[in-house]
């Protein structure tokens, strides 16, 4: 049997027009560190090149003469060959006859030194021909002369040669530079772009990188990812433990939460509390390489992670290389696919007993390839949300322990001051007020630097539209205690466990959380019921605003599905009767009608569709009239607290009218951390 409503207890709601910040970029020139190295090395190479260069063609080069003199030379019958080059450049050679009896010497040119030309290996002269000098036609007369004297004539040639400083100019450089490039990213690629990175020289870097080593004690808050990982730990430091009985560890973990919310700093900290060393790549590293090598790279990193093992493979911004295959993307798609296909590959290598666990962190699981998902691979997945008030207390207790703290510094304070902030920008506003404090030559770090630390931050945070508003925040307060208080009074809805206004993850700015009851059948009011309360939060909206946004997308999504289900699936609408239209898309193998009901039957069918909507919908508002001071305190509270839980919620509201909330008495769900609350599923809570 089949439903149509899904009670997740998961948000009811999310805002899917709230703009996705897209992955960090790297800051690339921080790999330019190392080429330096490369760069300077490079030129000594060259430099040495030329010197070497020059030397040899001193010691081979020809004596130089005046034009004068070799004229004089060719005259006296010294000169064997002639070779003219482009014209203008002559390259000659004396007769051995004349070298030996050092007659050459006779008359010396002012720049040859006399002992070079007496060098029985220098017979090689050279010189540079006037243009105006008919140089051809004066060796054809001295030969016509030489026949009738006996002495030998002198063999001459024109060649053709290419200046080859010139030549280098043109080509070289370009070629050299081409060269130059190619290397420089070759090196990139050998160093993944990255300085933490495994390898020979690992060790050494991520000391450099981290300092010392990251504990759980560094990780504030997330309390229910780190209890998750504390496994992943535990099979670190022992593997045998684990499979000594056969059974396989989950080898890969995905860490699914918005930027900066301390993903990468969980897997250092797993790296550091097992004591094993830690390789962390950018999948944007894979993606910034030439064709064909991010593959090559990947099998890398896993060949060097197995000696290695125990050990961590951490890749940042995996959706950069594991989005699905095949999509569209323009260039680069092939690339990718290559490096996705080698690094399912090698995660199909693993036996779970080598130690190696690979952590992987998104913040867009959705564009994931449901490969990677797949068991044996990513089959982990850890979910982390930014941090609520108390958390945010926390991370500035971590962030402000290195500083040295003015009494008036209050962590508590600064946490209700930074609503929507990820650790990542805690600890930014930690270290901008520490620099204000030094440049203000203060001897600790007050208060006051830190608002104005707040406010720089901040301004950047608005800037690149990553902190919601004031006024949205209102909005989504009040949303979230429309569903809030609709779900409580009704009879037929799950109970409310926790209302929040933190952030989850990519689109859902806030959450109204309930505890599925256990059950497979529904009535029609209890359909009625969770549609009325699915509208509660648009419709608060539209009380206390007067208008409504784009936030209560998801829930129209479901209430549509469920008024359709409703009609056409489960009979529930008197007009139509219990039919059930959707034959043609249930059965995809049987007997296919081409169009189930008339196009009377279809608009009657919509007519009844909307009927129930704007039923539930008035019920909502209705509803939300009648108890408008609750909401309104609601909101207020839930702006100053940014998550209620059970307690508080029955403080406000009172027992709830309906249900028998067995749960409530036990204590349990309450906390804002509480396993069973987050986590809630049909079956572990009735
Ligand atoms: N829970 C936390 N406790 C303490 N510090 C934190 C926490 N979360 C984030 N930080 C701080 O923010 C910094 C950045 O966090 P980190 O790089 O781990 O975020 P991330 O989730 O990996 O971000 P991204 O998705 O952008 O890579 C950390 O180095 C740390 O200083
Ligand atoms: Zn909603």
């Amino acid at each position: 049997m089949c439903f149509c409503i899904v009670s997740s207890p998961e948000a009811m709601h999310s805002n899917a027009d709230s703009p996705s910040s897209g992955p960090g970029l790297q800051p690339v020139w921080t790999t330019l560190r190392s080429p330096y190295v490369f760069w300077i090395g490079g030129a000594i190479l060259l430099a040495l090149l030329v010197h070497l260069g020059i030397k040899w063609q001193q010691a081979s080069a020809p004596v130089r003469i005046e034009y004068s003199t070799f004229l004089e030379h060719v005259e006296s019958g010294y000169v064997e060959r002639v070779e003219i080059v482009n014209g203008k450049r002559i390259n000659g050679t004396y007769t051995a006859a004349a070298v030996q009896n050092d007659r050459v010497e006779t008359r010396p040119p002012p720049a040859a030194p006399m002992g070079a030309v007496v060098d029985r290996s220098r017979r090689a002269f050279a010189t540079h021909k006037p243009t105006a000098h008919e140089l051809t036609a004066f060796l054809r007369r001295h030969n016509e002369a030489a026949t009738g004297t006996g002495t030998a004539p002198v063999t001459f040639a024109a060649t053709q040669e290419s200046d080859w400083v010139g030549t280098l100019l043109l080509w070289g450089l370009p070629l050299g530079l081409i060269v130059g490039i190619w290397l420089f990213f070759m090196r990139r690629m050998a160093t993944g772009g990255r300085e933490e990175q495994i390898g020979s020289d690992t060790a050494a870097l991520f000391e450099e990188a981290g300092g010392r080593r990251v504990t759980f004690d560094d990780v504030a808050g997330l309390a229910e990812p780190k209890e998750e990982v504390a496994e992943v730990v535990e099979f670190l430091r022992r593997p045998q433990k684990f499979t000594r009985l056969g059974g396989a560890l989950p080898t890969g973990v995905l860490l699914v939460g918005p930027p900066g919310t301390g993903k990468t700093l969980l897997a250092k900290a797993v790296a550091g509390e097992a004591g094993v060393p830690f390789a962390s790549i950018s999948g944007s590293d894979f993606m910034e390489m030439f064709v064909g090598v991010g593959a090559s790279r990947v099998r890398d990193l896993f060949d060097q992670a197995k000696e290695r093992a125990p050990c961590i493979i951490f890749i940042d911004e995996v959706d950069a290389i594991g989005r699905t295959r095949g999509g569209p993307g323009g260039a680069g798609t092939g690339e990718r696919d290559n490096t996705l296909n080698q690094l399912l590959v090698e995660m199909d290598g693993f036996d779970s007993d080598e130690g190696v666990v690979i952590m992987a962190a998104t913040n867009r699981p959705d564009v994931l390839d449901a490969a990677l998902l797949r068991p044996g691979r990513f089959d982990r997945q850890i979910s982390i949300h930014k941090p609520d008030r108390l958390e945010r207390a926390d991370i500035f207790r971590v962030h402000v322990a290195d500083l040295r703290l003015d009494a008036s510094v209050d962590p508590e304070a600064l946490a209700r001051q930074t609503p929507g902030f990820a650790g990542a920008e805690i600890a930014n506003v930690c270290n901008e007020a520490a620099l204000l404090a030094a440049r203000r030559g203060r001897n600790a770090v007050q208060m006051d630097d830190f608002d104005q630390a707040l406010d720089r931050v901040m301004a950047g945070l608005e800037r690149s539209n990553k902190l919601i508003s004031p006024e949205e925040r209102r909005v989504i307060a009040h949303h979230e205690s429309g569903h809030a208080i609709v779900g409580w009074f009704l009879e037929h809805t799950d109970p409310v466990v926790k209302v929040s206004v933190v952030p989850r993850g990519l689109s859902a700015l806030g959450h109204a959380q309930h505890l599925p009851k256990e059950r497979d059948l529904y009535s029609r009011e209890a359909l009625m019921d969770r549609m009325t309360m699915a509208l509660g939060g648009r419709g608060a909206e539209e009380i206390v605003f007067g208008r409504a946004t784009t936030g209560a997308k998801d829930d129209l999504e479901r209430v549509t599905e469920t008024a359709y289900a409703m009609v056409v699936d489960y009979g529930m609408s008197d007009r139509i009767g219990p039919l059930s239209y959707n034959r043609a898309e249930r059965r995809a193998d049987g007997p296919l009608f081409e169009k189930p009901y008339s196009d009377a039957m279809a608009a009657a069918i919509d007519e009844e569709v909307a009927d129930i909507v704007r039923e539930a919908r008035a019920r909502a508002n209705d509803l939300l009239r009648e108890k408008r001071p609750l909401l309104d305190e609601m909101a207020e509270r839930l702006l100053r607290e940014e998550v209620l839980g059970v307690e508080a919620l029955v403080a406000l509201l009172g027992s709830p009218p309906h249900g028998e909330y067995a749960w409530l008495k036990e204590g349990d769900g309450t906390s804002r951390n509480s396993a069973s609350a987050e986590g809630a599923s049909p079956s572990s809570q009735g």
